[in-house]
């Protein structure tokens, strides 16, 4: 049996420490794992994560731990708040010491490259008897450990699990909005990385506004039209954890995929840009696997194309984006019988 209001968050990083303080200020027993002992004992004697959100106070409810047993013993609900690179690696650590019927929610916005395998997918396959979830939206840590008004979505197709995690996260400034189309809305998560990227180098170029909502539209319809034909609901792509995800990371230096975008269009490598971030940017791998997977199912996507193009073979910003521009005309709005998987050069 498990404790309705113990909660445990996997990973030291920004999100984890956001999500578990959030749990724990709303009155849940919580305990976040870190797998630097060194680091867990400093945190919970400072009361504050230093390493990821300095000066920022945690709640007398969240325990931080090196000690993976202590922390998911019992509990309802694990948060895997960890990278993309090592969440199966993780994932593997945890199977022994969960409770039957504890449910395990991703929050990680990114793909393995082994089969294009999203982190949901990754629960599924290491705990196939555990309810699982994915939670995910427009969430700067940053900002939601200020109390910065919030939605974000839960998707799962569990709805004991959904509930579960509202009673755990809401608070009035915290809103978890539902969905039971769960790859569509991790596949939102992770795809907008790409495009964040991309907005971050328009950005270091002068771009206007024209040239930003132009970016952003055709973003969320190149999206949208991958995440039809890999089966999800593209209507998920209007929610928050879509359209939502998009505009905040597309818009704001607090996002890292966007810095590394800023970086590259200014100047940088791409090594250096990734060096100075010092943080996770999934965007990055995600762009390698999604041109692959567009290539593969011949999905038109010029912007993830063109991408990969500037960041892995060398092609130069302003060329790749004239290309973009010069191509022949093409529908504004698909999914409406036209044109919606044809190819075609232009954005
Ligand atoms: N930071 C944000 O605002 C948001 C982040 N996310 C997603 O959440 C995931 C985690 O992001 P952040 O917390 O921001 O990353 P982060 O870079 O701030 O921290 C990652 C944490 O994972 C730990 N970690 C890495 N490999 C590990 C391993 N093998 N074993 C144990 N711990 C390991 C690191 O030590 C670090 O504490 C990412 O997929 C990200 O896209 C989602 C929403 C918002
Ligand atoms: O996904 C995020 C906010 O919703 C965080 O974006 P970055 O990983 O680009 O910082």
């Amino acid at each position: 049996m498990t404790n309705p209001n113990k909660i445990a968050v996997l990973g030291g990083g920004s999100f984890g420490t956001a999500i578990a303080n959030m749990a724990a200020t709303n009155g849940n027993t919580v305990y976040q794992w870190m797998r630097n002992e060194e680091r867990a004992k400093q945190c919970q004697a400072l009361r504050e994560n230093p390493f990821y959100l300095p000066g920022f106070p945690l709640h007398e409810m969240l325990t931080i731990t090196h000690d993976l047993q202590t922390a998911i013993t019992d509990a309802a609900l694990v948060f895997v708040s960890i990278p993309s690179q090592s969440f199966r690696s993780v994932v593997k650590l945890i199977q022994p010491y969960l409770s039957k019927d504890t449910g395990v929610i991703s929050t990680a916005k990114g793909i393995e490259p082994e089969n294009f395998t999203l982190m949901s997918q990754v629960l599924e396959q290491e705990l196939p008897d555990h309810p699982i979830g994915v939670l995910s939206g427009p969430n700067f840590a940053k900002e939601i450990v200020v109390n910065q008004q919030t939605g974000t979505v839960i998707a799962s197709e569990y709805d004991a699990l959904i509930t579960l995690t509202q009673k755990a996260l809401s608070s009035g400034t915290f809103r978890v909005y539902a969905n039971h189309d769960r790859y569509g809305v991790e596949l939102g998560g992770a795809l907008k990385n790409i495009y964040a990227i991309v907005c971050g180098m328009a950005a270091a170029l002068g771009t206007g506004h024209n040239t930003q909502a132009m970016l952003l539209t055709r973003s969320l319809a190149e999206m949208s039209r991958l995440a039809q034909v890999l089966g999800a609901n593209p209507m998920t792509f209007l929610g928050l954890a879509g359209m939502g995800d998009l505009i905040l990371t597309c818009t704001s230096d607090l996002s890292r995929n966007y810095r590394v975008g800023y970086a590259v269009g200014s100047g940088k490598s791409l090594n250096e840009a990734i060096t100075d971030i010092g943080q996770v940017a999934e965007g990055v791998n995600t762009v390698k696997l999604v041109k692959e997977k567009a290539e593969s199912l011949n999905v038109y996507m010029p912007l993830a194309t063109g991408l990969y193009a500037i960041l892995f073979e060398s092609r130069p910003v302003i060329e790749v984006a004239q290309q973009l521009m010069q191509g022949e005309q093409n529908y504004d709005v698909e999914f409406s019988g036209k044109l919606s998987n044809e190819p075609s050069t232009s954005l």
